[in-house]
């Protein structure tokens, strides 16, 4: 397969560090990318657990799937189906990612976010980012859907940050900020849309923390996590909105709160991915609705 686009991979980071992949290297892919669609799209969407159903509600859809993809990851998580998505909302172009990549998957943070900069070198601009999520939040009921205000990025903190290695200049500056990680304009603009579409009451505003999983939460954990602040909980995300950030695209972050996280020693239910599942199957077509709105609705970039 390399030889369809002579890819192969280069020396990498000096010190063995971080990505493999060089600005070449991903330029290659997002040019391979671009031979197999007539879209050009700047807006891309990762699609969480469950939630991959928005990818098949394009026009003028075109499929390519991970493993045609030369250099590409694959995904190996039930509810990830492993495939690019193009197409059209109203009329504009967009991709879609459905299923992403994780680091409990054994991919380090930068590849699970390496797909990001493809998508950059291909020409988006704008990043909109949706996950499967336990409610941390005691207020918070399974359904609810979470506009991700900010992030706690647990993996980054211990050294697991997507930037860790060598920085290329072309993708971003070495130190990026992240204190505006998450779009204001574009979480101003879902409210308008969620409130007239009559998603009042389950829409909420919160802070996403990301684990490395995959095994869930204990209960200390869980009451450690909301002490600091954590309204959702989950395995993935942050990798993504770094990289889209350290390379100036802006971002949009979605979460279905598909469980609720349980903090009582006396509380017998577990949570399970087939839950996480279900509850996608259950909302996830208003998450579609409000993320077509939003699409149709923003202003360029
Ligand atoms: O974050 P996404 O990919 O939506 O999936 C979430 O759901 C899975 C657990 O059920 C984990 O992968 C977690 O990260
Ligand atoms: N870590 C974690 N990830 C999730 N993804 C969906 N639900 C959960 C959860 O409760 N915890």
């Amino acid at each position: 397969m390399n030889g369809v686009v002579g890819l192969t991979i280069s020396t990498g980071s000096v010190r063995g560090l971080g990505s493999s992949y060089s600005y070449e290297d991903l330029d290659k892919i997002a040019q391979y990318v671009l031979t197999c669609t007539k879209q050009r799209p700047k807006i891309a969407i990762i699609c969480g657990s469950g939630l991959g159903g928005l990818a098949e509600t394009l026009s003028e859809k075109e499929c390519l799937a991970y493993k045609d993809i030369p250099n590409f990851p694959v995904s190996t998580v039930p509810g990830h189906a492993g495939r690019l998505v193009f197409g059209k909302i109203g009329d504009k172009s967009v991709m879609c990612m459905q299923g992403r990549f994780h680091m409990y998957e054994g991919y380090p943070a930068w590849k699970c976010a390496m797909p990001v900069r493809v998508m950059k070198l291909m020409g988006v601009n704008t990043l909109f980012v949706t996950n499967a999520a336990g409610g941390v939040n005691p207020d918070y009921h399974v359904g609810d859907l979470m506009l991700i205000k900010d992030h706690i990025n647990m993996p980054g903190m211990a050294s697991n940050n997507p930037l860790v290695g060598d920085n290329d200049e072309r993708f971003g500056v070495r130190f990026p900020a992240m204190t505006e990680a998450y779009d204001k304009k574009l979480r101003k603009l879902a409210h308008e849309i969620a409130n007239n579409l009559g998603f009042g009451d389950f829409l909420r505003d919160g802070v996403y923390t990301m684990l490395g999983g995959p095994s869930f939460e204990t209960i200390a954990e869980l009451r450690y996590l909301r002490l600091i602040g954590t309204d959702a909980i989950g395995m993935s995300t942050c990798p993504e909105v770094v990289t889209a950030r350290h390379c100036g695209m802006r971002v949009f972050g979605m979460s279905l709160i598909t469980n609720v996280c349980v903090m009582d020693y006396e509380d017998d239910r577990v949570p399970n991915h087939e839950e996480v599942l279900e509850t996608g199957k259950m909302r996830a077509g208003d998450m579609e609705l409000l993320i077509r709105r939003l699409v149709s609705e923003m202003e360029d970039e």
